[in-house]
């Protein structure tokens, strides 16, 4: 029985890279269905998806088999199953819209999660949660409760399992040990375009600054705030009569749609980091 998997990996480009993959998964029987490449003439680092069938060997053989075939190429790789459903916790605290949009978007076979769990530093989205049969944990924090208001939060991660953590307009800054931890799997919805307006309040920036077109960045966390690699983001144009209120507001729906694309295409394995940058396979 044949299992589909994905393949990624990122190296120093050389050519044949594409033949050698291509060649390796043929004599293992695998199919390929699915195929793209890129190569970063600034970094001189070349990125491959490989979505392939597989029905010769195991998952465990074609990892065994894979750390051996990547080795000359100082290749770094990851193989994932497809069936295999992101098991995903999801952070918030009292901005619901991106919370909501996504559970609506799992529920309806959107998204290929597994929400194993909700955290909130405020009890408003519990009833929420339960509407949707998934784990709410409310998690006080405060700054002098921040680091065992942490260990708890990461206890939930590791207990559920969970590859992917997405702060849902989650606001508390995490602290550089959690963003270690949480390295290259946890993504944020920051209410700007970034760079601009990061930090707090952003909304307060961009009407202070008089700006016509507001924002939304989905990004990777890590311990510079706002600052982690960025995986999507989009624009809602707006004019001198809005107020913060207005701007707020129209932010939610370019938030929602760019934490959504962001979470489906981590989701597929199509992210892949090239330094401060990303690459997406779309
Ligand atoms: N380590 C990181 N933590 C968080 C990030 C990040 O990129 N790295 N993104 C934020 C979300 N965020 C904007 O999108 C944000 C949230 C909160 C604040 C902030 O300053 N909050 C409080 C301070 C809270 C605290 O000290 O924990 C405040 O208003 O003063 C700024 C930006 C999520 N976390």
């Amino acid at each position: 029985m044949s299992e589909a998997y994905i393949l990624t990996l990122s190296c120093p480009d050389r050519p044949g890279i594409v033949h050698a993959v291509s060649g390796f998964l043929l004599e293992r029987g695998g199919n390929i269905e699915e195929a793209a490449q890129y190569n970063d003439p600034d970094t001189g680092l070349f990125f491959m998806r490989v979505r392939f069938a597989c029905g010769q060997l195991t998952q465990d053989d074609l990892r065994t088999q894979l750390q051996l075939f990547a080795q000359p190429f100082e290749m770094k790789w990851k193989l994932h199953a497809l069936a295999q459903a992101m098991k995903t916790v999801i952070f918030v605290s009292r901005e619901g819209h991106c919370l909501n949009d996504l559970l609506f978007r799992w529920k309806s076979g959107l998204l290929p999660l597994d929400i194993r769990a909700i955290v909130s530093n405020h009890r408003d989205f519990y009833q929420l949660a339960a509407s949707y049969n998934v784990p709410f944990h409310h998690i006080p924090v405060t700054a002098a409760t921040k680091a065992q208001a942490e260990a708890r939060q990461y206890e939930v991660i590791e207990s559920e399992g969970a590859d992917l953590v997405v702060l849902a307009r989650y606001m508390q800054i995490l602290s550089d040990d959690l963003c270690r931890k949480l390295s290259g799997r946890a993504i944020n919805i920051h209410h700007s375009f970034l760079p601009s307006f990061k930090g707090a309040k952003p909304y307060y920036q961009a009407h202070d600054r008089g700006v016509k077109l507001i924002g939304a960045t989905a990004h990777y966390v890590t311990a510079d705030l706002d600052e982690g690699p960025i995986i999507e983001q989009d624009v809602a144009r707006v004019d001198h009569s809005y107020t913060v209120e207005h701007l707020t507001a129209t932010g939610r729906d370019t938030e929602a749609m760019v934490l959504a694309r962001a979470v489906k295409w981590h989701s597929e394995h199509r992210v892949l980091l090239d330094g401060h940058k990303t690459v997406i396979f779309k």
